[in-house]
């Protein structure tokens, strides 16, 4: 039988009796990985081996962890220095200890909580006692890190090695290692004979150089072989699920709108007759700049508007706060906690100009808010934010902008709850049920605005707006359960590997 070159080196290489591994076989047959690779696909394809795949820890020592195998660990120094001290006799001025053992900065810190982690002894009102029975000698993370730096992680304590993981001296990481072996008809065509066939399975810069490419045979290419997967770049399905969102707007009508991630109170807050002393305007939920603290310019007109607002209300049977309203608060400058800002600048006038109805607008962009973190809340997040501006909108209006919205994602069971806004009346808050859970997750908060917000920004027709969170529409579209999984530093970089794109 003729086989291609790396198929019959693959062939010899391979056991009937054991799995060898493919970077083993790669080296004894002189072939780079990837090509022994293909060519065990190529094999177990006809028959002829089986190939097999197992996830293997792999570790590697962190700068710091190679630092302790060549010294010791902190924790060790300390006791050394506690025993040189005394300090298994009676206890010893900490400081003392501390000076003696020569540790430094954060190496103080590692050591003394490691120290009484291990029950080298005691630390207590500054003071140190330790144990004389402790042999830190034999320590097991010890042991442990020098284990992994001489190849030998397998001799290992395994609650040792998650210890270092933790402490940041170990990186643990999963690899695949693929292994061949022979089948009996493997077996059997080696009995009979296999011979490298004279076919080129790679196209060489010199082959090209050469001109010789012109006379050798190819192999024939196997578009069905098993390969290795590589993981590429590619777009991150929160970006992917913003642009369509983008695309659906622009589709129904609607114009983008820009504008700054740190904005005064005033367009955030004020604008939205959100009293001074409202809740949700304290740094507990909003956070605050220090450098720059406030805006340089407010348009002046608009500010006096909003002020009176705030304090008489608009119209004859107007209703203001009666609480004190201050420019200088206005003129804070915050990290926005919503993109109704952007709505107020446009709103306003002030962005791009005088607008008449029939008006749309959205934004999809990041704002930020001091939450609590947990599987549904983010310190930032992605808000869908919009607006129509015409004449005589109703709630209909609303819920049928929604409802033809979501649609697009495949949302259809949208629920609708009364909800209290300063700045909207009616307000709604919109829910949607999780395809994994069943759980009813709310998506956004909505309304048509009131006229103590239109009446300082000289609109005079209706605007019905909202805002609508993108990471909850992504977890009702692909079923996440943990945001964090999706992005931020946790993010599980399989599941976004492995997700397919819905279009
Ligand atoms: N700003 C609201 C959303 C909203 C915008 C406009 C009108 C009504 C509601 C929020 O962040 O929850």
């Amino acid at each position: 039988m003729k086989r291609p070159q790396a198929q019959v080196a693959v062939l010899q290489a391979a056991d009937a009796q054991e799995d060898r591994r493919i970077d083993g076989v790669a080296e004894e047959a002189d072939l780079v990985p990837e090509a022994a690779t293909r060519a065990a696909f190529e094999l177990e394809a006809d028959g002829l081996v089986t190939v097999t795949e197992a996830t293997l820890e792999h570790y590697d020592l962190t700068e710091e962890g190679e630092r302790y195998v060549r010294e010791s660990l902190p924790e060790q120094d300390l006791y050394e220095a506690a025993i040189d001290a005394g300090a298994d006799e009676e206890s010893v001025q900490m400081g003392q200890v501390i000076g003696a053992s020569g540790l430094e900065g954060g190496a103080v810190d590692i050591a003394l909580s490691n120290f009484a982690r291990k029950g080298y002894g005691r630390i207590d009102s500054g003071e140190i006692t330790a144990d004389p029975d402790a042999a830190p000698g034999r320590d097991p993370e010890m042991h442990a890190l020098e284990a992994v730096a001489d190849g030998r992680a397998e001799d290992a304590d395994a609650d040792a090695l998650d210890q270092l993981e933790r402490r940041g001296l170990l990186e643990i990481s999963e690899q695949t290692v693929r292994s061949v072996r022979l089948t009996d008809d493997g077996v059997t065509a080696l009995m009979e004979g296999v011979e490298a066939a004279e076919t080129v399975d790679q196209l060489t810069p010199e082959l090209l150089t050469s001109g010789e490419w012109k006379d050798v045979e190819f192999t024939e290419y196997n578009v069905e072989a098993d390969a290795e997967d590589v993981p590429h770049g590619k777009e991150h399905i929160l970006r992917q699920t913003a642009n369509r969102v983008k695309d659906t707007l622009v589709g129904m009508g609607f114009r983008e709108m820009e504008g700054p991630h740190v904005d005064a109170q005033f367009w955030i807050n004020d604008c939205l007759f959100m009293p001074q002393d409202h809740p949700a305007r304290t740094h507990w939920d909003q956070f605050a700049l220090e450098r720059p603290d406030e805006i340089a310019h407010l348009p002046e007109d608009l500010v006096e508007r909003v002020r009176s607002a705030h304090k008489n209300g608009v119209g004859p049977d107007g209703e203001g706060y009666h609480s004190p309203w201050e420019e200088e608060v206005a003129r804070g400058l915050d990290l926005r906690g919503h993109t109704t800002s952007l709505s107020m600048r446009y709103l306003s006038g002030h962005e791009i100009g005088e607008l008449e109805p029939p008006e749309r607008f959205f934004s999809v962009e990041k704002v930020y808010r001091n939450d609590t973190l947990d599987p549904t809340h983010l310190l930032e997040f992605f808000q869908i934010e919009g607006w129509v501006m015409a004449e005589d909108l109703s709630v209909r209006d609303l819920m049928g902008t929604f409802t033809e919205f979501y649609e697009q994602f495949g949302i259809t069971d949208l629920e609708f709850k009364p909800h209290y806004n300063p700045y909207t009346e009616p307000s709604f808050e919109l829910f949607g049920t999780h395809p994994e859970t069943g759980d009813v997750v709310e998506v956004g908060n909505s309304g048509i605005f009131r006229d103590e917000v239109l009446s300082p920004l000289g609109v005079d027709c209706d605007v019905m707006a909202w805002g609508l969170s993108l990471e909850r529409l992504l977890m009702l579209m692909y079923g996440f359960e943990d945001i964090r999984d999706v992005h931020g530093t946790l993010c599980d970089l399989e599941l976004l590997r492995e997700t397919e794109v819905m279009r």
